[in-house]
């Protein structure tokens, strides 16, 4: 039974913790620029006001609830006047120029020039009250310098520069394309549709686009057309937690977003992105979610080798036979613990040669011998500790990159700082989860 001391204690804590998040909650909806926004979305249709938009002491701008909302009422409903898709870019001024390039471009690049142009406009621009409230620089890792992405860990390194090449080539083989829009500007397009400005729209695109399928144009390529640009409703953000039901609805024509739970009155309203990992937001959308329940550890294969034996005869073998089965990816550990995968790669990697015909079995799950199983606890130890060191060093490092750091780096550094701190508490559950199989 709870004592009421400790009950009065947390009610004292609680009532403390909000205070202190209400001190770092503060309205933005009286600043010029979402007064501005709120009028342009008022004449297409829009004029909720059961959402304001609001800075959060934890996840930056968001949108805030100012009534409560029940289990499966709606977030948000936005008319299909406000959404920026292919079809309003191909309906636009620079529609014949999309239409006229071949091969067709696809509706991702159509997207970007757009914005890329809009954005040049700027209050000429029709679309300058969404434009203007849009961020000026994103946190994604296609904005990292390499000494930035070497304080990732080791297995997202790879898939961080592997995005920044994937951006670098759509921008070489998208020049052509853009300065055939020369007849539009009065400036050479190699000055408006700079690397720096297709990143911005790439990223603006990326993050902050909801899933729209549209039918496919015969102007575009036949990459899926699958993206909206959602005025307002992009400000609501991410809880790994929260459920929600979200699409375009064809008979009131207006993209709607109904809460699954509901949500008490001044929270913050968020809607899930999917069951992403931190790894994946860090990619996606440049943030981690602090607790994010899909967050693991990766082991990466150049870790795993150091618990290899250099003299096992079998080695390479062994490395095939993890390999064909697809034992070498997607190791990772958890609050829980080793996954299921690690272990089991361990233990394959663990067999003696006498005991090396069983492997089969090994890899449906079976356990050879409890020195076996020793060894493999014992490995998983090692390799948790040298992801904890490397852990260790990177903070040390970002700690100090971080002093004299500009804005936009400083932001960058902070992203991966969190992902390190997250990793940091899952290797620490691990641990113990860890030495206390090895104490059985
Ligand atoms: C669709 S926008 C949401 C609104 C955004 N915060 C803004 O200021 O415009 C997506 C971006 O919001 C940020 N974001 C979303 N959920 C977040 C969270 N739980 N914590 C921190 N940042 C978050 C990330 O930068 C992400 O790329």
């Amino acid at each position: 039974m709870n004592k009421p001391g400790c009950r009065a204690g947390r009610r004292a804590r609680k009532k403390r913790r909000k205070k202190h998040e209400d001190a770092y909650k503060v309205s933005l909806s009286h600043e010029a620029q979402f007064v501005l926004l709120r009028r342009w979305l008022k004449e297409k249709g829009f004029t909720s006001q059961s959402l304001i938009p609001v800075s959060f002491h934890d996840t930056g701008r968001g949108l805030m609830t100012t009534q409560a909302i029940k289990a499966k009422d709606s977030v948000i409903s936005l008319p299909e006047k406000c959404l920026l898709t292919t079809e309003t870019v191909l309906k636009s001024y620079m529609g014949d120029y999309i239409k006229r390039w071949h091969p067709p471009v696809s509706p991702l690049l159509a997207l970007c020039s757009f914005l890329i142009a809009e954005r040049h406009h700027g209050d000429a621009s029709k679309w300058s009250p969404y434009i203007n409230i849009l961020p000026k620089t994103y946190t994604c890792p296609v904005y990292f310098s390499d000494d930035i992405i070497d304080l990732l860990p080791r297995s997202l390194q790879k898939k961080a520069s592997e995005q920044k090449e994937q951006f670098q080539e759509l921008y070489c083989c998208s020049l052509m394309f853009f300065r055939s829009f020369q007849p539009l500007f009065t400036q050479p397009t190699e000055l408006l549709f700079t690397q720096d400005a297709l990143r911005w729209a790439w990223c603006s695109v990326n993050t902050r686009t909801v899933y729209m399928e549209h039918d496919q144009s015969n102007y575009l390529s036949r990459e899926k057309d699958i993206y909206a640009l959602a005025p307002y409703l992009d400000l609501l953000n991410h809880c790994p937690n929260v459920q929600v039901e979200a699409g375009f609805n064809k008979q009131t024509r207006c993209y709607e977003v109904k809460s699954v739970q509901g949500s008490k009155k001044f929270q913050q309203a968020f809607i899930n992105y999917g069951p992403h990992d931190n790894h994946r937001l860090l990619l996606e959308y440049g943030f981690v979610a602090s607790g994010n329940p899909h967050s693991v550890v990766y082991v990466d294969l150049g870790t795993l080798k150091l618990c290899l034996d250099e003299k096992d005869k079998q080695l390479t073998q062994k490395l095939l036979y993890l390999r064909d089965n697809d034992f070498l990816r997607n190791l990772t550990f958890g609050m829980d613990g080793p996954s299921w995968r690690l272990m089991t790669a361990l233990r394959l990697l663990s067999l003696k040669p006498e005991q090396y015909c069983s492997w089969k079995s090994v890899l449906l799950g079976a356990a050879v011998s409890r020195d076996r199983e020793e060894w493999c606890i014992h490995s998983a130890l090692k390799l948790c500790n040298n992801l904890t060191d490397d852990n260790v060093k990177a903070l040390e490092r970002l700690s100090q990159l971080k002093q004299g750091a500009n804005l936009s780096r400083l932001e960058q550094l902070c992203v991966v700082e969190s992902l390190r701190q997250e990793e940091q508490r899952i290797l620490e559950h691990t641990r113990v989860v860890l030495q206390n199989l090895w104490g059985q």
